[in-house]
């Protein structure tokens, strides 16, 4: 599988989720202009820092052409941590950030407090089972919009959503040597 799936590679650790998908068979295409996501099925978004990638997105287009793709349901997606960020519709306390809005949540940044740079902690993915989870300055996702289902959660905050073919991860399953849930994306973008 080669071309077909793409990772949006303007900032974060996109590198990361590259080696993930390498692990599976799959030689994944950067994306870093818009003319890139031709051909690209299942576009996955890195972690990092959300404004930063939000800005650049908007700067090269590829924000648009991403929610024209989405929209017309011929692009899956995955969003972790910042990733999951940009993607969402709200941003809670930073209503100007640039962003997808193509998921139907309201995300907080910072969730799990500001003190909290990183913990790892496990959590039960619906259909997957335990996953090691590392959170990294970490969001968590408020307010679900009526098709958006949880597919795991931290204490009572969801931290895994989808709505149709977008996923997002507010944890980093690139960081981890398990490959299940960007397999789980790949299916759940028919690939
Ligand atoms: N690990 C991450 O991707 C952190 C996300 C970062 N806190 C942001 O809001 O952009």
């Amino acid at each position: 599988m080669r071309g077909v799936v793409g990772v949006l590679a303007l900032q974060g650790d996109f590198r990361e989720h590259k080696e993930a998908l390498r692990r599976l068979g799959v030689e994944a295409q950067e994306v870093r202009k818009r003319e890139h996501l031709e051909g690209v099925k299942a576009l996955v978004v890195p972690g990092g820092e959300s404004t930063t990638i939000g800005k650049l997105a908007r700067e090269y287009g590829i924000e648009d052409e991403v929610r024209r793709r989405v929209e017309e349901d011929s692009l899956a997606l995955f969003g972790t941590c910042a990733g999951a960020i940009w993607l969402a519709k709200e941003i809670l306390g930073y209503p100007e950030q640039p962003r997808l809005g193509v998921l139907d949540v309201a995300v907080e940044r910072n969730a799990f407090g500001r003190q909290v740079e990183s913990f790892e902690e496990e959590v039960e993915i619906k259909g997957l089972g335990p996953f090691r989870g590392v959170f990294i300055r970490a969001p968590a996702f408020r307010r679900l919009g009526e098709g958006v289902e949880v597919l795991a959660e931290l204490g009572d905050l969801p931290v895994l959503v989808r709505q149709g073919k977008v996923l997002a991860s507010a944890f980093h399953p690139e960081l981890t040597p398990d490959t299940r849930l960007h397999r789980l994306f790949l299916d759940l973008a028919g690939l």
